[in-house]
């Protein structure tokens, strides 16, 4: 795993930016007396096994010791905050708050939009990222060595992917336990009970999961071959695709990319 050589902070440590924190200082991307965290409430207990980790309630505090800013707060506070960021490079999770915004907030800086997710903890976060005019080929490195430490990371061509990925890959589980959940609840009204019914669709969704994680092929390719078999299952994929799923779904990913649209603004 590539480790990054200068100072690093990390504004916000919750559901995502705690995530983060532990897959960075896990796979050593960091060394914990290079990073910074500034938060409001102080050390998290969840990381006390990393004693030399800086805090501070201060975010000035934190860009005067830090080469690079990991943005993780909530998209209402994050636009708000402004600091010089000058010689710096800033990199954003923050839903939402475009470049045009984050340059606006940090003063000077590169920054990157980017997304993640707080599966970043177990290292298997989707972290598609967009480089803001003037980042570097070592800034691109950095911000490499900091999300393939969090699963797979992509820098995209066009910044308006990370509304789509925030849509899409930013929740975890996300829109997935929407299904998970449809299913179990179909389990329990043929009487399984909800114990058994959760298990066994967690297994599902966990031997699903590694099929499509680990496989090349695209998961339509997967829903052919059981049409094609032209067994049980095809009688409920048929079902589906008569009831609109496609559609379905994409009606609901696209109303949270367009609230990325307006999350990120003072409107909110
Ligand atoms: N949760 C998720 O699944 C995902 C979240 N994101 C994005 O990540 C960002 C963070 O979300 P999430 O981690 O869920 O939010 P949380 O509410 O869980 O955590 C927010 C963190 O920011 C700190 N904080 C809040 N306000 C300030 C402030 N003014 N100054 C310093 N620290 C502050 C909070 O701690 P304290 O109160 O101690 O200051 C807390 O550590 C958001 O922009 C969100 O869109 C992206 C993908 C997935
Ligand atoms: O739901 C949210 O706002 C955050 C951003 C993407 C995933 N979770």
């Amino acid at each position: 795993m590539d480790k990054i050589h200068g100072t690093l902070g990390l504004v916000g440590c919750g559901q995502l930016g705690a995530a983060l924190a532990s897959a960075l200082l896990r796979a050593g991307v960091v060394e914990p007396g290079r990073m910074w965290i500034a938060n409001r409430s102080g050390p998290l207990p969840t990381l006390a096994d990393y004693p030399g980790l800086n805090w501070t309630r201060e975010v000035p505090v934190l860009v005067e010791e830090c080469d690079t800013l990991l943005l993780a707060l909530p998209p209402a506070a994050g636009r708000k905050l402004r600091f010089n960021g000058a010689g710096r490079l800033v990199v954003s999770v923050m839903a939402g708050v475009d470049v045009e915004a984050l340059n606006t907030i940090s003063g000077g800086a590169r920054v990157v939009r980017a997304m993640s997710s707080p599966a970043a903890e177990t290292g298997m976060a989707y972290s598609p990222w967009f480089a803001g005019a003037g980042v570097s080929e070592t800034d691109r490195a950095v911000v490499r060595a900091l999300f393939s430490a969090c699963g797979i990371t992509d820098e995209v061509p066009e910044e308006s992917q990370i509304d789509v990925f925030t849509a899409i890959t930013g929740p975890v589980p996300g829109f997935v336990a929407a299904f998970a959940a449809s299913v179990q609840d179909y389990a329990n009204g043929q009487g399984v009970a909800p114990e058994v019914a959760r298990r066994a669709v967690g297994q599902l969704f966990h031997s699903a999961g590694a099929m499509l994680a680990t496989s090349e092929r695209p998961a339509a390719d997967f829903v052919r071959d059981m049409v094609d078999y032209a067994g049980t299952t095809a009688a409920g994929l048929e079902a589906l695709r008569a009831a609109g799923l496609t559609d379905v779904v994409a009606q609901g990913l696209e109303a949270a990319r367009r609230r990325c649209l307006t999350i990120g603004t003072p409107e909110g």
